[in-house]
């Protein structure tokens, strides 16, 4: 379904993607793991179409990234993106004028089930508020692939679970989910395979119960494969 070809990326003279080859199938949920400034955000980017300047090839479904790539994947950035007068209501409005794959009705079940509040602008949002509504309009979206970055990071511990629970229960079956995240032990129970990048390069792409087999944990696998 995507396929990834000795994939590399510089920013001016830096190199920070080192020919990574990968692909992924359809209906897999895969952790992107690795410390900070391994290549993570870079290479969600690139797969989402937001990076065009890049060596190697990535297709989606056979056709390179690009315009009809971009129709059915959903990226959900690291930070907040909309902005900040609008309120939970306009922002519904707009994701269903710009994408044709969304669903509304989904969306509103998912904002009264997470008790966000509709008429208040972005800005009053807290982390996590903020965080909730960009996962709820990413997921509300019919899409092939879903590039979610560090989804988890401004959510409470507990509202962790439940944020897993949607992102596992809430995708189309043969869509394919990627998430790029830190936090390693909350995620590992809901995962088909990891990805472990390590300064650019990929260190081992394997299944959840190969890495479990070896090594015991996920988590285990990224600290004797970091060397953590
Ligand atoms: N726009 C940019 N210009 C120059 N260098 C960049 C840019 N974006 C990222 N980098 C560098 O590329 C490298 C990889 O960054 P990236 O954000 O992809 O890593 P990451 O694994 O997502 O990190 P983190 O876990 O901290 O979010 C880092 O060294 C970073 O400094």
């Amino acid at each position: 379904m995507l396929v990834v070809e000795n994939l590399s990326k510089s920013y001016g003279s830096k190199v920070v993607l080192h020919g990574i080859s990968f692909s992924l199938e359809g209906g897999q949920i895969v952790g992107l793991l690795g410390a900070n400034g391994a290549g993570k955000s870079s290479l969600l980017k690139i797969l989402a179409g937001l990076l065009r300047e890049h060596g190697g090839l990535v297709s989606l479904q056979g056709q390179a990234i690009g315009l009809e790539s971009k129709k059915i994947t959903a990226y959900c950035p690291d930070r907040p993106i909309y902005p900040p007068s609008h309120t939970a209501h306009n922002l519904l409005n707009l994701c269903a004028d710009f994408f044709s794959d969304f669903d509304k009705d989904k969306a509103l079940d998912l904002i009264e089930r997470f008790k966000l509040p509709l008429d208040l602008p972005f800005k009053s949002f807290s982390k996590g508020q903020k965080e909730r509504l960009q996962l709820i309009f990413t997921l509300s979206r019919r899409a092939q692939l879903f590039l979610f970055d560090e989804p988890l990071g401004g959510i409470d511990p507990l509202g962790r679970q439940e944020i897993l629970d949607l992102i596992t229960k809430e995708r189309g079956q043969e869509s394919t989910i990627l998430i790029a995240t830190h936090l390693v032990h909350d995620i590992q129970d809901c995962l088909d395979k990891a990805l472990f990048l390590q300064n650019g390069g990929l260190v081992a792409f394997e299944t959840t119960a190969t890495l479990k087999n070896r090594h015991g944990s996920v988590e285990q696998a990224y600290k004797d494969l970091m060397h953590v």
